[in-house]
């Protein structure tokens, strides 16, 4: 008989069992993608810029959350070099071990390293000017997602956003039993984000990205 609750702590536990056993490397982070690292981080960077910098209602630089952050692939080259502070928060402890290392001397400049999986992170109030969710809202079930994006509005600086990165499928829901998560098509994350209450500041299409993969999107919200 199929129960819910069941159905989403096996989710969930299948998840971790499947990272548990990923090798703590940027090709690990990527699925064997380790090659489209740097044209992501470039993308990245490009569409983060439109936002910062001085002057009224621009976003701050003081504090970024890096979510799902892996080993600190995007930490490393996206948000240390543009944010004084940075949190790094992981379902994965091996990962976040390694993030120690791979982060090098600016390392210093981590704030917090949070062994906790989203669905039952709560990110401090007013933390943060950046909120980063690349390649991990596949993960949370629809309603740990839009409770999770609520309590990033809550944990937002005064023009801070949050930046969703994420494959989205052509049409539907995709379930990937390898890695137990599911890819969303853009209508069905835009009426998720749309329940969180945010609204969508800006959008883009990543461009570049081999073609056999699933397109990427970023959503800036707050
Ligand atoms: C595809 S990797 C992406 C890593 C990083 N965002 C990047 O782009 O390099 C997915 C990451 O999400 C983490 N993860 C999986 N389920 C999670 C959950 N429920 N809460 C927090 N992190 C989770 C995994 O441990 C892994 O580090």
């Amino acid at each position: 008989m199929g129960d819910i609750a069941e159905d989403e702590t096996t989710f969930y536990s299948n998840a971790k069992d499947y990272w548990k056993e990923i090798p703590p490397t940027v090709d690990g982070m990527l699925g064997g993608y380790g090659s489209i690292s740097s044209i992501d981080i470039n993308g990245s960077k490009a569409f983060l810029q439109k936002f910062l910098g001085e002057g009224e209602g621009k976003t701050g630089t003081g504090c970024a959350l890096d979510c799902g952050a892996g080993i600190g692939r995007i930490t490393k080259r996206l948000l240390l070099p543009l944010f004084k502070t940075v949190d790094l928060v992981d379902v994965t402890p091996e990962f976040l071990d390694k993030a120690k290392s791979y982060l090098g001397e600016d390392s210093k400049r981590v704030g917090n390293y949070f062994c906790c999986g989203l669905q039952d992170f709560v990110p401090e109030h007013g933390r943060y000017d950046i909120i980063w969710i690349q390649w991990v809202i596949g993960h949370l079930t629809d309603i740990h997602l839009v409770e999770f994006l609520q309590r990033c509005q809550k944990a937002l600086q005064p023009y801070g956003l949050i930046v969703i990165k994420d494959n989205v499928s052509y049409e539907g829901v995709v379930p990937d039993e390898l890695d137990s998560s599911v890819c969303r098509d853009l209508e069905i994350v835009h009426r998720l984000v749309g329940r969180a209450g945010l609204r969508i500041v800006y959008e883009e299409q990543q461009k570049n990205f081999p073609k056999e993969i699933y397109q990427v999107h970023t959503l800036a919200l707050r």
